[in-house]
């Protein structure tokens, strides 16, 4: 498999900048392969994605922190993220890919390393398998933890995913809003769905990213703000941002990870919505014991 490489190395610098504090809840790191070599299983090759590179983009575009999550192309090896974190100086945390048969010492040891979610894919272009009981068995493992399930699927099976998200006992966020169709409009049927799943489980938080990968117009994505605004001002409590930096198999539409934070004031219109977005409500997932008492 040739490598890929899905980011550009010099984004534009962001119009828009992020409250003091902000964190970019959604990166990856890839590697470096010497190091840290990717899964037998791993659907794609990617060039290298350093910590040190992921490190520059967060001070480029005016981020504080950010949350690492396993990419699917390092399996259930989390060595390259916990290596992430741990050059961060306290600035990233993680969600991690496990397998059900993982152990309480390795958990406790996630848990130092800074992991605090575990992640659950269910995209057959990424993942071989996605047994629903295992990742419940896994769920309540984590659960005591003070951990949260991140869920990865697409919109069109979301209908039969409802009870298993229903029975685990964390906060679920849902990756790049559960991928609705958005060229239907805010009132489309799978954004619509969504939006009940929302309505009617306050558990379930959702990552309102992925302008890049869900707008079919692209630049400036004004179909996504159209869709998405409402989906912030309506739960503005349980919403996340992130950039998706490295941009796992964005080969053709590579973005500018700054015109994708230029998306942030059009999807969060006010001072408020905006750091509940980039800072309370992450803060709250992954940092929070900084958090003051309630
Ligand atoms: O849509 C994707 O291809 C994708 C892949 C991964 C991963 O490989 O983990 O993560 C993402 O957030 C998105």
């Amino acid at each position: 498999m040739t490598r890929t490489k899905t980011w550009v190395d010099q984004p534009s610098r962001p119009a828009f900048r992020p409250p003091a504090g902000a964190v970019d809840a959604h990166v990856h790191v890839f590697g470096p392969e010497a190091e840290f070599p990717f899964s037998l299983k791993a659907k794609y090759h990617p060039e290298d994605a350093t910590p040190e590179m992921l490190f520059a983009l967060r001070d480029r575009l005016g981020f504080s922190r950010n949350v690492i999550v396993q990419a699917s192309c390092h399996g259930t090896d989390n060595a390259a993220t916990l290596a992430g974190i741990a050059k961060s100086n306290g600035k990233a945390r993680g969600v991690a890919v496990v397998s059900p048969d993982i152990g309480d010492e390795e958990l406790q040891r996630l848990h130092a390393g800074g992991i605090r979610g575990v992640r659950f894919n269910f995209l057959k272009r990424l993942v071989d398998d996605a047994p629903k009981d295992k990742f419940l068995d896994i769920a309540r493992r984590i659960a005591p933890l003070g951990w949260h399930v991140v869920v990865y699927f697409e919109a069109d099976i979301l209908e039969e995913l409802v009870p298993f998200l229903e029975a685990i006992p964390t906060i679920v966020v849902v990756d790049h809003l559960g991928r609705p169709d958005i060229a239907q409009g805010p009132e489309g049927a799978e954004t619509q769905r969504f939006i009940r799943l929302l309505d009617e489980h306050p558990a379930i938080w959702t990552k309102v990213s992925g302008a890049e990968r869900l707008s079919p117009q692209g630049r400036p994505f004004d179909d996504f703000v159209a869709v998405i605004r409402p989906v912030v001002e309506r739960f503005p409590e349980r919403v996340l941002w992130g950039t998706d930096w490295p941009h796992p198999n964005m080969e053709h539409r590579i973005p500018d990870d700054g015109t994708l934070v230029d998306v942030i004031p059009r999807i969060a219109p006010t001072e408020e919505l905006q750091r509940k977005l980039l800072v309370d409500n992450p803060m709250r997932l992954y940092w929070p014991e900084e958090l003051p008492p309630a």
